[in-house]
């Protein structure tokens, strides 16, 4: 995608969630995650690419010691379909017999979740949390009825980007979570 692209892929987008709806979710999963884990010692892991903007703007308002490391994983590419899960860095501190909170920009069919549930319990995690941004509403859920732990949003089935989503690797930086005209 061109510069200018870009530019036109934001001008005709459709926004979905604006900042003040984004940050009163963001404000209320860190009031239900500080009840949930604030005396479990835990190990955060941000989910790269994606969950950056969430972990940076969710993480100031845990008010209580936690340990952060993050985990480098993708099946989108620059595409708008998922592929296989592609593990680029796996996380450095020790999970075993830890609480461990994964926190990712969006559930859409729930792989890129399921895989690293799997692989943090395989390196002996006590419990593996999850929390995301966005849950997208379809039907393709890897496993029926899957859903993280701590949810900030739902939106319907539209390709998004914003806030840490990116469309063909543009825009994570877009104020708001948007939706792609025509997709
Ligand atoms: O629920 P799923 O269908 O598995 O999709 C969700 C994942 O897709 C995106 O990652 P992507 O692979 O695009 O990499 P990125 O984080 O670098 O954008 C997003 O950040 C989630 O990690
Ligand atoms: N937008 C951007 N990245 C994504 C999406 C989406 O809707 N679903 C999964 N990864």
């Amino acid at each position: 995608m061109t510069f200018d692209e870009a530019r036109r892929v934001l001008d005709e987008a459709d926004l979905l969630m604006g900042e003040e709806e984004i940050q009163g979710a963001i404000g209320r999963m860190a009031g239900e995650i500080t009840g949930r884990l604030a005396g479990s010692n835990p190990v955060v892991l941000c989910i790269m690419n994606g969950g950056l903007i969430f972990s940076g703007q969710l993480l100031p308002r845990l008010h209580f010691p936690l340990e952060l490391d993050y985990v480098h994983a993708t099946r989108y590419g620059q595409a708008t379909w998922g592929d296989r899960l592609n593990w680029h860095r796996r996380p450095h501190l020790n999970l075993v017999g830890r609480t461990v909170l994964l926190l990712d920009d969006i559930l859409d069919e729930g792989i890129t979740l399921a895989a690293i549930i799997e692989y943090c319990r395989g390196m002996g995690a006590l419990e593996v949390l999850t929390a995301v941004l966005v849950e997208k509403l379809h039907s393709r859920k890897v496993t029926p009825g899957i859903r993280a732990d701590f949810t900030g949003l739902e939106i319907g089935d539209r390709f998004l980007f914003g806030y840490g989503l990116d469309y063909k690797g543009y825009w994570r930086n877009a104020p708001g979570i948007f939706a792609v005209k025509g997709m």
